[in-house]
């Protein structure tokens, strides 16, 4: 007994708190729970009716079909009341479905429906007398709606006049009017540049442009229409003897049907139609949220009729929610292999389009700021098709007290360098490049490159597995790295690893400016470490120079400058740079170069050409630069010296016919001081 009592209970608490969800949902357009969320609170509420049929009430939302309008607009009462649908979750609601019509129809024989993509829109009775559109109106409360007829009359594929001829006196036809999607992307990019609130998904929207009071914001926010069904039809005799003929006539009539709309035959052909559709959702141009199915012979629906609520010779398949809600519990800052910082929405697990999500990225501040979302929140999550899940927004009416406003980290999660913002960007970005952990991979990827400090033989395979077994962290403990170990490594023999610890001791006679690129300071690539060598000529010069010193440097700006101060701020870089020169790694120093002083190439333009034999162009080019000289890729009047390896071509001719210095490989090398003269 007190389990009855208990159940009741329930029943009571069900029904407040859907009617509740029905008036905020239908007639604020601003629901306070998921349609998830609603859905399962009214199976339950049925589950309970179906056990004790006597405790069903007029008022229960079980035998009421929307929610009374509270409007601006004109109330209409409907020439035939306006029903909602039975729903089917699972292939078993269908064959139940089909059971029960079998029953009542008295027959075995196969039943055919016509199956629809159900549009996720609004239901909308559209009247014509004499071929003329004499007033629209919204589905209300079932029996009485809402008169939109200045809105709908904005829609362009809604005729004013019926086309052809014979049409019935009176023809009300019933259909879905709907958002596209373009036009809801489009609709939400103008409300975002005007600095307007955007719509939660295209149902809101349309639901929000049909209840306008000014036509011509209807007009400019393209509506779309497709009808399922009619009304009132005063005519001398019955149009059709299917719904797909009765579909023949509007469509003749100028009335746009649905072009997805097919025959199918028993719960096998629904299925079919059901894996056919599904597919084909993600692609569409509107959204829908399931298919509704309908007996096609018309004197059948005669003999089913409706309950209080729906139509027995109809039900709709929801697909999965492609939206629910769910609790942001917290937002978690990931460091990407280029220092860049990520919010990712750390969300209580839920199912949302078929699978389950419990993460999802927040792309960067901006976007948190533009959408206001706060841990803590009740947030809608969005995943249509394979697209990757999206936090849409908060739900504010269920927002907690004492949130807060997010702001990324002052110092990176993984390695506490300082994080920095990129003035023209919405980048966050960790400052560590040499130490921080999450950059670890592509820092040395880039440190040992060819144009870096070139160490051969240490490519990215090798990188991944040195960093996976923690040998390297950082790029000074290539320097530690040992013979013996190393030839332990799978696919390295003591051959190779004896080469790759030649090739590391051989990368340490360098320039300063390779050391510079090699460091991986954001912005700063080759042409510009050229740069800052060339001005600084010395790196301690360069780690403690000022904003003011930095952009007298050719090619540094403002941005890059900061990049630089930022990076040389970081007491975890320096401690790398520490140990790198300690580790032996030298480059020419200026005052120990008399060379340089009296190098026939000081001040001179040089272009180099053709196949040398000792060393590769990039080389000869450093050290003629180290050397003083200009090198170009063009021969001109102005080359003073042409270095011609093998196979020179049009580039030696022209010095010739210039008549610039030639020199082969062997003299150059004489003149560099790098072959003993004579
Ligand atoms: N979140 C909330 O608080 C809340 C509150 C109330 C309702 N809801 C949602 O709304 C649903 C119930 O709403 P409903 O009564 O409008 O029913 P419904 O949306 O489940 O189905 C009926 C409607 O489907 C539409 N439809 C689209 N394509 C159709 C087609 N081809 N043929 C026939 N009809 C078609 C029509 O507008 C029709 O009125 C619930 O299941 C729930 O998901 C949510
Ligand atoms: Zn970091």
């Amino acid at each position: 007994m007190t389990e009855e009592l208990n159940l009741k209970q329930e029943l009571e608490q069900l029904k407040q708190e859907l009617a509740e969800h029905n008036y905020a949902y239908y007639v604020l357009d601003n629901p306070t729970v998921s349609d998830a969320q609603y859905d399962q609170l009214y199976r339950r509420l049925l589950e309970i009716e179906q056990l004790h049929p006597q405790w069903i009430t007029d008022d229960s939302p079980s035998q009421r079909v929307g929610d009374q309008p509270l409007s601006h607009f004109e109330s209409v009462r409907h020439a035939i009341p306006m029903y909602s649908l039975e729903n089917a979750f699972s292939q078993q609601d269908l064959e139940d479905f089909q059971r029960r019509i079998l029953d009542r129809l008295g027959t075995s024989e196969q039943v055919e429906y016509i199956a629809e993509p159900k549009m996720d829109g609004l239901a909308i009775n559209i009247r014509y007398e004499n071929g003329l559109l004499v007033q629209a109106a919204t589905r209300g409360d079932g029996s009485v709606g809402e008169d939109v007829t200045h809105n709908i009359r904005t829609i362009a594929s809604i005729p004013l006049k019926l086309l052809g001829h014979s049409w019935p006196q009176v023809l009300e036809i019933r259909g879905e009017v709907f958002m596209p999607k373009n036009a809801f992307d489009e609709l939400n990019r103008r409300q975002t540049e005007k600095g307007d609130k955007v719509f939660a998904n295209p149902r809101n929207a349309a639901a929000g442009t049909l209840r306008q009071l000014d036509p011509s914001v209807t007009a400019s926010r393209k509506l779309s229409f497709y009808l399922y069904g009619w009304g009132e039809i005063v005519h001398d005799e019955p149009l059709a003897e299917t719904y797909d003929g009765m579909l023949k006539h509007f469509l003749e009539w100028g009335l746009p049907t649905n072009p997805d709309s097919r025959c199918v035959l028993g719960v096998e052909g629904m299925q079919d139609y059901y894996n056919m559709l599904f597919e084909k959702r993600a692609s569409m141009p509107y959204e829908i949220d399931g298919i509704v199915y309908k007996v096609n012979r018309l004197d059948d629906h005669q003999r089913l009729g409706f309950t209080a609520k729906a139509p027995r010779w109809a039900i709709a398949r929801k697909f999965p929610a492609e939206e629910v809600w769910t609790r942001l519990l917290g937002i978690d800052v990931q460091v990407g292999r280029t220092g860049a910082l990520t919010p990712v929405a750390r969300l209580e697990p839920v199912a949302v389009g078929g699978v389950i999500v419990s993460n999802a990225t927040l792309h960067n501040q901006d976007e948190i700021d533009r959408k206001d979302v706060r841990i803590g929140d009740t947030v809608i999550v969005r995943r249509a098709g394979d697209v990757i899940p999206e936090v849409v927004g908060p739900v504010l009416a269920q927002r907690p007290e004492h949130t807060e406003k997010f702001h990324m980290p002052k110092y990176c999660p993984e390695c506490d360098s300082d994080v920095i913002k990129e003035d023209d960007k919405a980048v966050y970005r960790c400052t560590g490049g040499l130490f921080c952990p999450a950059q670890r991979k592509r820092a040395l990827q880039h440190y040992v490159s060819r144009k870096a400090m070139d160490i051969q033989g240490l490519g990215d395979k090798l990188i991944d597995q040195l960093c996976d077994l923690g040998w390297v962290k950082h790029p000074d403990q290539i320097y530690l790295l040992q013979a013996d170990k190393l030839a332990e490594l799978p696919r390295m023999g003591e051959k190779s690893a004896a080469k790759l610890i030649e090739s590391i001791e051989a990368s340490k006679a360098t320039t300063l400016a390779r050391f510079i690129f090699s460091l991986g300071i954001p912005e700063v690539g080759e042409v510009t470490a050229k740069n800052l060598a060339q001005y600084f000529i010395r790196l301690g010069p360069l780690m403690s120079a000022q904003h003011e010193d930095l952009i007298k440097v050719d090619d540094v700006g403002d941005v890059v400058a900061s990049h630089i101060i930022h990076f040389f701020r970081q007491p975890h870089n320096n401690e790398v740079i520490g140990a790198l020169l300690a580790s032996g790694i030298h480059w020419p120093d200026p005052n120990t170069q008399p060379k340089v002083e009296g190098s026939a190439f000081l001040g001179k333009t040089v272009v180099i050409t053709g196949a040398l034999q000792y060393g590769s162009r990039d080389e000869a080019k450093a050290k003629l630069e180290a050397l003083g000289a200009k090198v170009s890729g063009s021969v001109s009047a102005k080359t003073d010296y042409l270095v011609a390896g093998e196979k020179a071509g049009s580039k030696l001719t022209k010095a010739q016919s210039l008549g610039v210095e030639v020199l082969d490989e062997t003299q150059f090398l004489k003149m560099l001081g790098e072959l003993e003269n004579g």
